[in-house]
């Protein structure tokens, strides 16, 4: 048996380009883990895949991603083992914080270890590909570029330490919907990736703060408003900075102290936010 935690990721930088013929688009982001998380039980068992799951709403069948991760694993490796996989949901679905992804990332290198697999990070970066855009830096965790449609990654110097409030409201957005309607020649700020990884060189927390950016915000808040009412809440409240992640609808907002964190978290949930949780930034994870 085998206890992982599946880490949730906010977007620094969320930059997009143009449009692929596989349908994807061309981006540019700087990633960053955080310790809202899943945690998934592995129990190895004879042949067969199955999965449980804590809450409803989410699909405890071939369709939810921690199973698609073991069956895809199983294909490729072929290891004659099944397995149980537990799932206790945390974070918030369809929300722009990589649940999905992160649960299928930890069930790979989860049974990678318990199936006795021996195969690379690298090796299973690949497959992780094959999941979603999301799931390669999943694997690795901590803060990196991700570039390609998001699968290639590459580690960055880490943010320093801070505190990270989220706050989602009651809407689930679609990602394929967000980068449907994305428009290149409507945005009028781009993310300053460069000048951002310089910001990380040189521990500057305030510089990455000052720089946060996603193309992508202004067209999930011209469908939810709430999400601007929000970011604005979060900055009135005395976060450092804060930004949609992702492809929303979660905003998130940076503190440098817990206690300045939970303040803007209790405002947050005073004015009606319904989900909003204090997590800390998690680096690199071995
Ligand atoms: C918005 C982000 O979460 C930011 O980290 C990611 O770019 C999306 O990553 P993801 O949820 O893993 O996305 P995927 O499951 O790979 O793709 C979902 C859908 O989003 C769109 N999509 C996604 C990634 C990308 N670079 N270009 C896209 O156009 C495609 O329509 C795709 O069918
Ligand atoms: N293990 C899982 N956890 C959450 N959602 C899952 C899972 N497996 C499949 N899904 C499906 O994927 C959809 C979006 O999932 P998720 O919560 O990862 O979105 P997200 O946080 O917006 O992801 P991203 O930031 O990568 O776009 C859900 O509505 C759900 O139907």
């Amino acid at each position: 048996m085998l206890t992982l935690k599946a880490y949730a990721k906010i977007n620094l930088a969320l930059d997009v380009f143009s449009k692929r013929p596989d349908g994807y688009h061309e981006v540019a982001m700087i990633m960053q883990s955080v310790s809202l998380a899943d945690t998934i039980v592995l129990t190895e068992q004879p042949a067969s895949i199955d999965l449980s799951v804590t809450i409803p709403g989410l699909p405890a069948d071939g369709s939810n991603l921690a199973y698609r991760a073991a069956a895809l694993l199983a294909e490729y490796a072929k290891p004659g083992k099944g397995v149980h996989i537990h799932l206790d949901k945390q974070i918030p679905l369809a929300a722009g914080l990589a649940g999905g992804s992160a649960d299928a990332a930890a069930v790979l290198r989860g049974l990678n270890q318990l199936w006795e697999l021996n195969l690379s990070v690298d090796e299973l970066s690949k497959l992780a590909a094959q999941l979603g855009s999301d799931v390669p830096f999943c694997l690795y965790n901590g803060t990196m570029l991700a570039t390609g449609r998001g699968e290639i990654v590459r580690p960055l110097p880490p943010l320093p330490d801070c505190y990270v409030i989220l706050a989602k409201p009651a809407v689930a957005v679609s990602t394929a919907w967000v980068y449907g309607r994305f428009t290149a020649n409507e945005i009028r700020v781009r993310p300053d990736i460069n000048a951002m990884c310089e910001n990380l060189a040189q521990g500057n927390l305030a510089g990455v703060a000052g720089r946060l950016t996603n193309v992508l915000e202004s067209v999930t808040i011209s469908e939810y408003p709430q999400i601007a009412a929000i970011k604005n809440a979060m900055l009135t409240y005395g976060a450092m900075a804060a930004l949609m992640s992702g492809s929303g609808p979660t905003v998130f907002g940076l503190a440098g102290c817990q206690r300045q964190a939970e303040k803007i978290a209790g405002q947050l949930k005073a004015q009606g936010v319904p989900e909003v949780f204090v997590a800390k930034t998690v680096s690199k994870v071995e």
